[in-house]
């Protein structure tokens, strides 16, 4: 397990070291890391660290979601580790649930991505409910809007930021007039479908206010058919970056096209 898990921070470091001056942050996934044990859950916080000490914000994807004593315990494994700035949390159980993570955000000047419109398939099952307000996804905003208010920064950023799917085009859309000081998350590009011209309605008309994520798409870089015939396997990072290039410039074509 020691070997695996060396092996993947290895990789991560790779990947971290050709990309970190060309994006803003790194989101890590629990998940992958959990089914290590605690081998992993190591390899998970040192790779944390490498991105934090590279400069990156680092944003720890765990989405957590529990009753209010819980969260608070959830909170401090995160929030207060000083290598996270950010955490991915899931609001089903309602606004109390989230509340312990704000207190933690205004503490230790971290934040919070609530999850609101995901880019899943199925998201639409529960998120597209129609109810007399609105839709279910509009709720959330609305609760995660009132909380982002109470957190504002300098820059007219709240810390209290949303998960809006980029395969969610017209919710976006609806979200992005609604919730205009939140930072979107915005998974979905590449590996699930979502373009360029998918994300560009994510960001506030200042050409801020999005962070895209592509995580398969960009570590696995080098499986790709294009990738392939340019790198080795030993090159994936130099893959990478060229992805991220490529992803960076396609995004910024499409902006510049919006304001125009
Ligand atoms: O919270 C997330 O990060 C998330 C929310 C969502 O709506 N959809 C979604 O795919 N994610 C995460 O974003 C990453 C997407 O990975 P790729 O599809 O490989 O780019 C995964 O780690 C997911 O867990």
């Amino acid at each position: 397990m020691r070997g695996i898990c060396r092996a993947i921070f290895l990789f991560n470091k790779g990947i971290i070291d050709a990309v970190y001056d060309l994006v803003p942050a790194v989101k890590i996934q629990i998940a992958f890391y959990e089914v290590y044990g605690a081998e992993g859950i190591r390899a998970f916080f040192k790779t944390a660290e490498y991105a934090k000490k590279k400069g990156l914000i680092v944003i720890a994807d765990v989405k957590r979601g529990d009753i209010a004593d819980v969260a608070m315990m959830y909170s401090k494994a995160y929030l207060q580790n000083e290598y996270i700035d950010a955490i991915t949390v899931n609001p089903y159980m309602g606004e109390n649930t989230i509340l312990p993570y704000i207190s933690d955000c205004t503490k230790y000047g971290k934040g919070i991505f609530i999850l609101v419109k995901t880019s899943n398939k199925g998201s639409g099952t529960i998120q597209n409910i129609k109810t007399e307000e609105g839709y279910f996804f509009e709720k959330v905003a609305e609760m995660a809007n009132k909380m982002a208010d109470s957190l504002i920064g300098n820059y007219g950023y709240s810390s209290i930021g949303a998960v809006v799917g980029a395969t969610c085009t017209e919710e976006a859309k609806i979200l992005r007039t609604k919730m205009h000081r939140s930072y979107f998350l915005v998974p979905g590009y590449g590996a699930q479908g979502a373009t360029a011209d998918d994300v560009a309605d994510c960001f506030n008309d200042d050409g801020l206010g999005a962070v895209i994520n592509s995580s398969r798409k960009i570590i696995f870089a080098y499986r790709n058919g294009y990738w392939k015939d340019v790198y080795t396997e030993e090159e994936y990072a130099q893959t990478s970056r060229e992805e991220v290039i490529l992803m960076r410039d396609l995004i910024n074509n499409c902006l510049m096209k919006k304001r125009s």
